[in-house]
């Protein structure tokens, strides 16, 4: 049912057992607005227009004006796109990874077609592509009209890096991308249907048990929000959530590192994202206690530092439980 409503209801929400916390919403005149991005926290910003110009980014639109460029889409058995990097499968790690999902090239068209087409059973699909200027005239015309005045002016105020890239996001009512972190600041701008967004601070790395560095899910969360085994990840219990749900003309402000799942709410017709990737900015003054972001850094790079020095990762667990247990616990 897609009846392009104006609102959501509880009902279109998976249930997860995690205690949830709202994410504030304000509007993008309020102060508190680039208080909160100044110290690196979720903010919904409302009235921004940042993709305003985007409000007509619908399939039919999109099949019309995007109909020679090839779009990269995701195709999954089930609900989860959980994200693997495919240049981290080495030879010794091909027969254990079973990779959840397969990367396919695809017309808009083709993608519109088999969305409209979709049964029960039938692999899903989710449609990520990052806009380049294989893009028609008319979307070029769209994306120079987001409001790159007041994106750019946050980007210099918070001494970000460069924009990396912008992602555009069709998904399926339903689609989940699981939880895990990124490398940049991100304005998630939300053009059509509901999303849900639950994020955790950076802190909550004890409780979401990463993969390991090197491992193509890096960055993800072991722990399956449907099925947590709390044998094998115990501290999943004290995590603590912030949700945001956001709608057309909404952006949400994701910090640099904080952990997000993200959810195509259910019955809602599909949705379509874009996202504004940005470097971070250099960590300049070291003030201590460090924050949680920071610890994250380190706690890479001692992965990375150690795998190098070990070569075989089998190695790097045995060698860290000699330095910790019993000395560090
Ligand atoms: O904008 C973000 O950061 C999101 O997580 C949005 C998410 C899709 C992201 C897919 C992805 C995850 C990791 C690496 C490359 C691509 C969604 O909206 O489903
Ligand atoms: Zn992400």
């Amino acid at each position: 049912m897609c009846d392009g409503s104006s609102s959501w209801k509880e009902s279109q929400l998976r249930n997860y057992d995690i205690p949830l916390k709202s994410v504030p919403k304000l509007s993008f005149d309020d102060p508190r607005v680039e208080q909160l991005i100044s110290e690196n926290k979720p903010v919904i910003i409302t009235g921004s227009d940042l993709v305003y110009s985007a409000s007509k980014w619908n399939l039919e639109y999109l099949e019309k004006h995007m109909e020679s460029s090839t779009c990269t889409v995701i195709m999954s058995p089930n609900h989860i796109f959980k994200y693997f990097d495919e240049k981290a499968i080495t030879p010794a790690m091909k027969n254990k990874f079973v990779p959840p999902t397969r990367k396919v090239s695809m017309k808009i068209s083709d993608f519109s077609k088999r969305l409209n087409n979709w049964k029960s059973g039938e692999e899903r699909l989710y449609l990520q592509q990052t806009l380049n200027n294989t893009v028609g005239p008319a979307i070029v015309q769209d994306f120079i009209k987001f409001r790159w005045d007041w994106i750019t002016a946050i980007q210099k105020k918070m001494a970000w890096g460069p924009l990396t890239s912008n992602l555009l996001l069709i998904g399926m009512e339903g689609n989940v991308t699981p939880c895990h972190y990124d490398e940049q600041q991100n304005f998630f701008a939300q053009v059509k249907g509901w999303k849900r967004v639950i994020l955790f601070s950076p802190e909550h790395y004890g409780c979401l048990y990463p993969h390991t560095v090197f491992h193509p899910h890096d960055r993800q969360s072991q722990v399956d929000f449907e099925k947590p085994d709390l044998n094998k990840f115990p501290r999943f219990e004290e995590v603590q959530g912030e949700e945001a749900i956001v709608g057309p003309g909404e952006v949400l402000y994701i910090p640099v590192y904080w952990w997000h799942h993200v959810e195509s709410l259910l019955n809602g017709g599909y949705t379509v994202s874009i996202n504004f990737w940005y470097k971070a900015g250099p960590t300049v003054d070291i003030i201590y206690p460090l924050q949680g972001h920071q610890k994250l850094a380190i706690m890479r790079n001692v992965e990375k530092m150690l795998i190098e020095a070990l070569k075989d990762p089998e190695e790097v667990g045995s060698l860290f439980r000699a330095i910790v247990l019993g000395r560090y616990t």
